[in-house]
């Protein structure tokens, strides 16, 4: 059986659910669409002042953080510090593009 002979009403029933699911979807997309904008402000501002690139404490925190709150919410705290760690891995590594095509005096203009 596929998905294109199956009951009616069980077809309205996951394309009511598939509608829902794109929808987080789409916020998801719009929310990382703004953590990175804010995260390219933070790696411009550590770039000017000749800070590095990551900050192990801050994100020691975050993920204990992190993980009370997926706890709380019934979703897998282990998946929660997996999901943390890919975003802020791929922060880091924009964070050294913008440290690297910034001149060591700080002048780079923005
Ligand atoms: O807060 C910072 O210092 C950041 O650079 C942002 C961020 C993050 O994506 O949350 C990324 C890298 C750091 O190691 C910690 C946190």
């Amino acid at each position: 059986m596929t998905t294109s002979d199956i009951d009616e009403n069980v077809r309205a029933e996951l394309d009511r659910l598939r509608g829902s699911i794109d929808n987080i979807d789409a916020a998801v997309v719009h929310m990382l669409a703004e953590r990175f904008k804010c995260t390219q402000q933070v790696g411009h501002l550590k770039a000017r002042h000749q800070l590095p690139p990551a900050d192990p404490a801050r994100e020691a925190r975050q993920i204990q953080r992190l993980r009370e709150l997926a706890e709380s919410a019934k979703l897998d705290p282990a998946f929660a510090e997996k999901l943390l760690n890919f975003i802020i891995a791929e922060v880091i590594r924009h964070h050294e593009q913008i440290a690297g095509d910034s001149p060591a005096d700080g002048t780079a203009v923005e």
